[in-house]
This record gives C-alpha cells, sequence and structure tokens, in this order.
C-alpha cells in the first residue's frame, strides 16, 4: 500500500474533490463509474438473484439507478424502490431516467420478497438520524450490500445514528472515508471495497487530507541487514518502579521481542526486583541524572508501573536532558493533573480513560479530539482502543484497524509503549514510530491466537515486525518499488 491510497477522504472532502473535479470530469461520468463498481462487486458476490435498490434523491441514488441498469445486464432481476424522486435536471434525475426496468414501492415487504438488497439511499455525507421508515427497510433486508456508506452512518465519524444491521458489503469511491473505519460504524459494513472510479490522483492530493488508514506503506520499518549491530538496531530505556515491577518488565519485553538491540531499565533501589527477571533485560541502580550522560541512552519510556511521585522523580531528569520520552500509564496520572508536566514529551499513549481525564471526553469525532490534544500537548497522542487513532501536533492522523478483540488484556498497553520506543529507537520519526508500533503490535495479537495474555504477544512481535518490514518493501501496484530500508538511514 502507499500513502497516498491509504488517504482517507472526509464527505466535506469529497464534495470539494466533486467541486474541483468538475472541469475534468464529468459527475454524470463519475456516477456512471460508481454504479457500475457497485454492480461488478456484486457480481462478483453473488449469483443472479431478486434484487432491489433502494434509491434516494441525491446522488448515492444516482449511484444506485446506474447500479441497477448495470446489474439488470448481468442478469439479476432488479426493481428499484425510490425513497423520492431526485431533483430536477440533477445527475440522479439523468441516472433515474436510465433506468427503464420495473420500480417498486417503498415498503418493508418489498424488501422481504429480495434477495439482495442494495442501500442508494444516503451517502457518507448524512449526519442525522435516518426516519424510522428507512431504519425498518434497512433491518428487512436479508442481504445488505451499501453504496457508498450504510445509510444512518456518519461518515466522517463512524458515529452510527439509528439501530442499523451489519451489510455484507461496501463499496465506496475514490478513497475510504474515516467513518469506513472508526467504531461503532465498522462494525457494520461488512467487506470493504474502494473503487477506482477514474478520479485524478493529483486532484485527490491537492484537497490537502491529512488522515491515512494505518499500514504498511504509511511508514517504512527498519529490517535487519548483516551490518546489524546492538547500537544500530537501537538502545530502548525504561523507569522502573518499586509498586508494580510487572509493568515496566512487560514494557521491556515488549521492546525486546520487537527488536531492540538492548533494554535497560533503570530501578534504583528496587534493582533486586527486576534483576529476578528476563536474564538479557540490564538492570540499573543508579541515579537517574548519572545515566543521562550517556547519550546512546536517548529513547525512554517513561510510566508503566510507576506511582506519582516515582514519576515527578523521573521525568522531569528526562525531560531536562533532552530525552525522547514516551509516556505512559503513571506518567499519564502525574500529567492529568497539570497537563504543563507533559510538555516536551515525544508520545503519550493514553486509553479512552486516561485520555479523558487529560484532556475531557473526546465526543463524537475522536480524530478531532485526538489532533486537539496531539497540539495542545505538542506530542504525539496514541488514542489507544479498538479503532486506536495516532495523532501528530501538526495535524498528520491515522486510524488504526489492524487488531483483534485479543489486545484488550491486562499489561497488553504496556508492550505496546514497549514495541513503539523499538522503533523510535531505531530511528523512525515519532509519529510513523507510533503508527508502526500500534499495527506490529496489532499483528502480534493478531497471530497470538485465542485469549492470549499479555505475555503470549511476546513470542509473535518478531514475526509481526518482519511481516511489516516485508509489506514495506512490496512492490507498488504501478510496479515502482517502494523505498527499501537501508540500514544506515535509521543510524
Ligand atoms: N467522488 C465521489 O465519491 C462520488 C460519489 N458519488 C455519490 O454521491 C454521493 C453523495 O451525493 P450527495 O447528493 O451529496 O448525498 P446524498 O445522496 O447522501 O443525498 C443527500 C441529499 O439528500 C438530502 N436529504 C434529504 N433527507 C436527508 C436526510 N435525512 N439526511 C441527509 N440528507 C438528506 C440532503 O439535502 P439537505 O439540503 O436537506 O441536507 C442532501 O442534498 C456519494 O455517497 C456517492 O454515492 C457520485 O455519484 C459520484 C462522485
Ligand atoms: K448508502
Amino acid at each position: 500500500m502507499t500513502a497516498e491510497s491509504l488517504l482517507l477522504l472526509t464527505p466535506k472532502e469529497c464534495g470539494a474533490l466533486d467541486r474541483r473535479a468538475s472541469a475534468e470530469i464529468s459527475v454524470r461520468d463519475l456516477m456512471e463509474r460508481a454504479g457500475w463498481s457497485v454492480a461488478r462487486a456484486v457480481r462478483r458476490r453473488w449469483r443472479p438473484c431478486r434484487a432491489l435498490v433502494l434509491c434516494g434523491p441525491g446522488n448515492n441514488g444516482g449511484d444506485g439507478y446506474v447500479a441497477a441498469r448495470h446489474l439488470a445486464a448481468f442478469g439479476f432481476a432488479v426493481r428499484v424502490a425510490p425513497l423520492a424522486p431526485p431533483r430536477e435536471g440533477s445527475d440522479a434525475a439523468w441516472a433515474a431516467r436510465e433506468w427503464r426496468g420495473p420500480l417498486a414501492p417503498f415498503t418493508p415487504d418489498e424488501v422481504r420478497r429480495a434477495d439482495l438488497v442494495i442501500d442508494g439511499l444516503f451517502g457518507a455525507g448524512l449526519d442525522r438520524a435516518p426516519d424510522e421508515r428507512i431504519v425498518a427497510m434497512l433491518n428487512a433486508a436479508r442481504d445488505l450490500v451499501a453504496i457508498d456508506m450504510l445509510t444512518g452512518i456518519d461518515g466522517a465519524t463512524g458515529a452510527v445514528l439509528a439501530e442499523l444491521p451489519v451489510a455484507a458489503l461496501t463499496v465506496t469511491f475514490v478513497r475510504f472515508k474515516p467513518g469506513h473505519f472508526l467504531l461503532p460504524g465498522h462494525e457494520h459494513l461488512g467487506e470493504l471495497v474502494c473503487a477506482d472510479i477514474g478520479m485524478p490522483d493529483p486532484l485527490v492530493a491537492a484537497v490537502g487530507s491529512r488522515l491515512w488508514h494505518n499500514a504498511p506503506g504509511l511508514w517504512t520499518v527498519p529490517g535487519m541487514t548483516v551490518e546489524s549491530h546492538k547500537y544500530s538496531r537501537g538502545v530502548v530505556s525504561l523507569c522502573g518502579g518499586a509498586a508494580m515491577p510487572g509493568a515496566a518488565r512487560l514494557a521491556a519485553a515488549g521492546a525486546r521481542a520487537s527488536g531492540a538491540g538492548l533494554v535497560r531499565i533503570n530501578a534504583g533501589d528496587s534493582a533486586a526486583l527486576y534483576r529476578l527477571g528476563a536474564p538479557g533485560l540490564v538492570v540499573d541502580s543508579e541515579p537517574l541524572a548519572a545515566l543521562m550522560e550517556d547519550e546512546r541512552r536517548k529513547v525512554w519510556v517513561c510510566g508503566p508501573g510507576l506511582e506519582p511521585d516515582e514519576v515527578a522523580a523521573a521525568l522531569p531528569v528526562l525531560l531536562g536532558a533532552n530525552r525522547t520520552v514516551l509516556a505512559d500509564a503513571g506518567a499519564l496520572t502525574w500529567g492529568a493533573a497539570d497537563l504543563s508536566r507533559l510538555r516536551g514529551v515525544a508520545a503519550v499513549t493514553p486509553h479512552l480513560g486516561e485520555f479523558t481525564r487529560l484532556f475531557g471526553a473526546p465526543g463524537r469525532d475522536r480524530v478531532a479530539a485526538a489532533r486537539e490534544a496531539a497540539a495542545r500537548i505538542e506530542a504525539v497522542v496514541v488514542l489507544k482502543g479498538p479503532d486506536t487513532i495516532i495523532a501528530a501536533p501538526d495535524g498528520r492522523a491515522a486510524i488504526n484497524t489492524h487488531a483483534g478483540p485479543a489486545l484488550a488484556t491486562a499489561g497488553s498497553g504496556d508492550t505496546l509503549a514497549g514495541v513503539i520506543a523499538t522503533l523510535l529507537a531505531a530511528g523512525m520519526p515519532v509519529w510513523e514510530a507510533c503508527c508502526g508500533g500500534v499495527w506490529i503490535h496489532g499483528e502480534a495479537g493478531l497471530r497470538a491466537g485465542d485469549w492470549p495474555i499479555a505475555e503470549d504477544f511476546d513470542r509473535h512481535l518478531g514475526a509481526a515486525r518482519a511481516e511489516a518490514v516485508r509489506r514495506c518493501r512490496r512492490p507498488l501496484r504501478d510496479g515502482v518499488p517502494t523505498r527499501l530500508v537501508n540500514r544506515s538511514e535509521f543510524m
């Protein structure tokens, strides 16, 4: 995948794009290709059957009429049920006129008679609840295909605006919308397809979206080379406390398993607790300030397993020495009392509860909330959840869906902190390291089987990172190889 193909467009940006594109390509042409793409996607997945296409008054309905025409040509027994006629003179009115097949009343009985229902009612721009009649129709469908977006899901935020069923397939155009990946909407969309309808890439780029779906290609993870040594792979340091040594040890294990060359934990008076752990983990007991002399120890994880007073003693020292700090857990609790305490950290990794304590409840638009938070503390914010959002202070953001529910277990966040720290230590820029770390952690979770515990992820992190490296190196669709990672770039 490439960053261009991973770009997401909000419905507003789509509208702006269509207006900008109108000088080069007519909406009618786009609509024709959109409807054809829907018909083609349906034909690939269903044998000819009784299909009912529900058409709204806007361009989403226009796509529906076009899809109906092509499905009929493919041998489906198609009827169209219009919710309301398109506005006279509109492109959708043209598409409706081109449909010469049977019309059906807009009733749940008609829906029940069909094997397959195609939702061309409203597109991703719908941001208010559809009326009850529409909801009843959608819920009566046996098999449902959504054009652009299932009617009733906000394409900008993934908010579900009514009691909706789950579609088997959603076909969108040009680029995916944030609501295709954000929960809870994502769960209602079934298989996701994005069809190329001939929108020129430079026009898409000119829209200036700064939001992506998180996947290799958006970032490049360094792999191993014959010349790798422990310092080139990167040194990760952690602050270890007395109260909950397990959390810091899990983060350390995550860092080691994801490929850090050397992982050291600074445990002060509690060093003995940590020395009983994994033999490959180096435990220091010197005062933290003394360790700041070693410039190779640039990247630090501060927070997992730390009490507020332990954070208060450590974090200012790290920030004062200009270290790249990933703040999590206890550091977020300490920072919630006064956000300026976090000024200078590179990244924070709050779950929803921690995020709310730090910045207030995110509301319906979590991408906007994560971006605002990142700008406020001038650090990358990783808002963890089943659809983790990674936002940079410069406005870039990514939505990660490469994960499963297996990650929702105690200690999983500590492991993630370790993985991100490894990528930072390997030289990745902060936002990219956070995106890459979230993806690799997700991949390890997907590989860890049923009901894993946090320690289980470690066994899969190496393979997960290797998979990320492989996918970064895959040739582009047009045959131009992606940039290969060269060790010297990351030293
Ligand atoms: N570049 C592309 O991706 C293309 C996509 N296409 C398709 O176009 C739709 C978007 O079309 P649009 O006409 O903007 O939107 P809708 O079809 O969803 O219709 C919205 C209009 O319907 C009115 N309306 C009436 N009731 C409601 C309601 N309850 N909620 C929202 N909207 C409602 C509304 O009018 P208002 O003034 O009342 O707001 C809108 O005018 C996209 O989904 C694709 O399927 C193009 O075919 C090609 C390019
Ligand atoms: K729709």
